[in-house]
């Protein structure tokens, strides 16, 4: 009899350690990520004794905490929060993309899963809409996501 072999991460946090990344900028946005994210971790199983939050400036400086903390052999998963919302100049771009770019980097040469919990929106708007609101909290998301990876990735 043949059969398909499924690999599925189940989604229970008990203990595993985790670091979130929060940018100071846009923090009355970034802190309700937060705040998804410790309740989406805590409510799987995990312990506040296991989180460890790290803050940083903005989200351009995001791959290079996360590079550190990854390296530091300390964490399981490392969920990074920030909140880059569109000005009148292309500065947005820069940040979001770097931001992007680089965590996936880090990501992929650390071999630690790292979620992508960072709005990139047109407007303040937009970004209320996904931090509790009526789109959402991406930092549940972004922290669901993390622990998804290192339960699947355990099993490969
Ligand atoms: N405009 C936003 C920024 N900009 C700041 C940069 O991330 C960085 O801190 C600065 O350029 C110094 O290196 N950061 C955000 O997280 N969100 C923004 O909307
Ligand atoms: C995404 C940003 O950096 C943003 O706050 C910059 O705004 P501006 O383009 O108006 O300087």
């Amino acid at each position: 009899m043949h059969h398909i072999t499924t690999i599925e991460g189940q989604l229970d946090a008990k203990g595993l350690k985790f670091a979130i990344v929060a940018a100071r900028f846009n923090d009355f946005i970034v802190d309700r990520l937060v705040g998804g994210a410790v309740d989406y971790i805590l409510r799987n199983g995990g312990s506040r004794d296991d989180l460890t939050i790290v803050r940083i400036p903005g989200a351009f400086e995001m791959p290079l905490v996360a590079k550190k903390l990854a390296a530091s052999g300390k964490y399981d998963g490392i969920i990074c929060l920030g909140a880059v919302i569109r000005g009148a100049t292309p500065h947005f771009d820069f940040v979001a993309a770097e931001a992007a770019k680089g965590i996936a980097h880090v990501c992929l040469d650390t071999n630690v899963p790292i979620g992508f919990g960072v709005l990139t929106t047109d407007n303040l708007e937009q970004a209320i809409e996904r931090a509790g609101s009526k789109a959402g909290n991406k930092g549940v998301e972004a922290a669901a996501a993390t622990l998804e990876s290192i339960r699947v990735l355990e099993q490969i």
